[in-house]
C-alpha cells in the first residue's frame, strides 16, 4: 500500500501556525508527488492570504471562538463547534484522509475531533510551552505529539512523551546560504554593504512597541552608522520615520521573502515567536529578543535557551526604549566579533531539518495505525 495518498493539514490564525504547515506540505510533495494535500482554515485567519498563493487547496470551515483555557464541554455541545467539526468531517471523508496533521490554532480542534470520530490517525505539531489550547484539546485524542524544541518535553508535563522533531521551515529559509544571498538582498533593499544592518520584525502580525521604539531611535541609529530594515508586520499601523537620515532606514509593510531579510541582517531585533526563533537559530542570525509580554510568557521561554547558549540577548518589552536601543543595540551592531560568536552559538542551537523529521514521524504514525 502506498504510504500516503491523502493528507489533511490543519492550522491557522497567524503566520506562526501557517508557515510550518506550508513547509511540511512542501516536504510531503517532494517525497510523494502524487499525494493529495488538503488544508483546513478558518474564514478570517492569515491562511487565506498565505496558503492559496503557495499552491495548496485551502478548505475554509466555519469559525468558532476557542476558550482561553481548555474546556472539553465545548466538544459536547451542538453549537458552532459541532458545525465546524461536521464540515471538517465531510472534507476528511471526501478526500479519504490517511492522516490529519495539526499545527494548532482554532481550526485544528474540529479537525482533530472529526478525525478521532472516523478513526483517522492524528499527529500534532506543537511549538509552544505551554502548548496552545487547540493542541491541548487534540492531545486528548492522540499520543502522536511532535514538538519543535528540545526543552519542551521537560518544561510541560503534557509534552513529556513528545518526539522532538524541530520546526518545519520554508525551504527558502532552511536552504539559505546567508553570505551568498547577502549582496542581492542588500541591493534589493537599497542598503549599503559597508555598514551594519539591523533587521527589525515583530512577527507575522507586527509589534507596536517594537515599531514605535525603533522608529523613535531612527536618528540615533542612523548617526551611529546603523542601517535599518524594518518590517512593520501585516496587521499594524504605520509609523513615522524621519526623512533626512544620513544612512538608509527601509520600512516594509510585510516581507514574504523573509530569507532576504535574514540574508541582509547583521543583527535582528524581534519578538520571540517560536517560528521566528527556529528561523534565527537555524540560520545563525544573532538576535535581540523582545518577548511578547502576555500569553503565559511563552515567548520568553522560546528565547531563553538561545540566550543562555550565547546566541541572543533578551530585553523586556517595557524596557525597550529609544535610549536602550542607543545604549545596547548600537554597540552590538558594530561589534563584528561579538556578532560572529553569537551567530555560531545560535547555529549550534538551531536545526534545519524539521520538515523531514516531522514527515518521518507522520509516516510512523500512519504505519502504526494500519
Ligand atoms: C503574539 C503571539 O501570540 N504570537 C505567537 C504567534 O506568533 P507569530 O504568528 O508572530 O509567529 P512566529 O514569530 O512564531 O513566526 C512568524 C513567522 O512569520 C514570518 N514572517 C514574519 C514577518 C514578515 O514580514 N514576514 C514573514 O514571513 C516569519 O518568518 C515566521 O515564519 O505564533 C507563535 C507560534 O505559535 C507563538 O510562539 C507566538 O507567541
Amino acid at each position: 500500500m502506498a504510504p500516503l495518498r491523502s493528507v489533511v493539514l490543519a492550522g491557522g490564525g497567524t503566520g506562526g501556525h501557517i508557515y510550518p504547515l506550508l513547509a511540511f506540505a512542501d516536504a510531503l510533495r517532494r517525497h510523494f508527488p502524487d499525494v493529495r494535500i488538503t488544508t483546513l482554515g478558518s474564514p478570517k485567519g492569515m491562511e487565506n492570504e498565505l496558503i492559496p498563493p503557495a499552491g495548496y487547496d485551502l478548505q475554509v470551515i466555519p469559525a468558532f471562538q476557542l476558550p482561553r483555557s481548555i474546556n472539553m464541554n465545548l466538544l459536547r455541545t451542538p453549537d458552532r463547534m459541532y458545525k465546524s467539526a461536521h464540515a471538517a468531517g465531510k472534507i476528511l471523508e471526501e478526500v479519504q484522509a490517511d492522516v490529519v496533521v495539526g499545527f494548532g490554532g482554532y481550526v485544528s480542534v474540529p479537525a482533530y475531533l472529526a478525525a478521532w470520530r472516523r478513526d483517522v490517525p492524528i499527529v500534532i505539531h506543537e511549538v509552544n510551552v505551554p502548548p496552545g489550547v487547540a493542541n491541548r484539546m487534540g492531545m486528548r485524542f492522540t499520543k502522536n505529539v511532535a514538538v519543535g524544541f528540545p526543552q519542551q518535553p521537560q518544561q510541560a508535563e503534557s509534552l513529556r512523551d513528545a518526539r522532538v522533531v524541530g520546526v518545519p521551515l520554508r525551504t527558502a529559509i532552511s536552504h539559505l546560504d546567508r553570505a551568498a544571498l547577502r549582496p542581492q538582498a542588500l541591493y534589493q533593499f537599497g542598503l549599503r554593504p559597508d555598514l551594519p544592518v539591523l533587521f527589525v520584525s515583530g512577527g507575522s502580525s507586527g509589534a507596536r512597541t517594537i515599531n514605535l521604539a525603533v522608529a523613535a531611535a531612527a536618528k540615533r541609529l542612523a548617526h551611529s552608522g546603523v542601517q535599518v530594515l524594518h518590517v512593520q508586520g501585516g496587521r499594524n499601523d504605520p509609523f513615522e520615520v524621519p526623512a533626512d537620515l544620513p544612512v538608509p532606514y527601509r520600512v516594509l509593510p510585510y516581507l514574504s521573502d523573509m530569507q532576504l531579510g535574514y540574508a541582509a541582517a547583521d543583527l535582528m531585533l524581534c519578538r520571540s515567536g517560536a517560528i521566528t526563533v527556529a528561523e534565527t537559530t537555524a540560520l545563525g542570525v544573532p538576535a535581540v529578543y523582545v518577548p511578547y509580554p502576555y500569553s503565559n510568557q511563552e515567548q520568553k521561554r522560546n528565547a531563553l535557551p538561545v540566550v543562555e547558549a550565547g546566541g541572543g540577548v533578551l530585553v523586556d518589552n517595557s524596557e525597550l526604549t529609544p535610549e536602550w536601543i542607543e545604549q545596547n543595540i548600537v554597540p552590538l551592531a558594530r561589534d563584528r566579533q561579538r556578532l560572529a560568536s553569537m551567530s555560531m552559538a545560535a547555529s549550534r542551537y538551531g536545526r534545519r531539518d524539521g520538515d523531514e523529521a516531522l514527515l518521518e514521524f507522520v509516516l510512523e504514525a500512519v504505519q502504526k495505525a494500519r
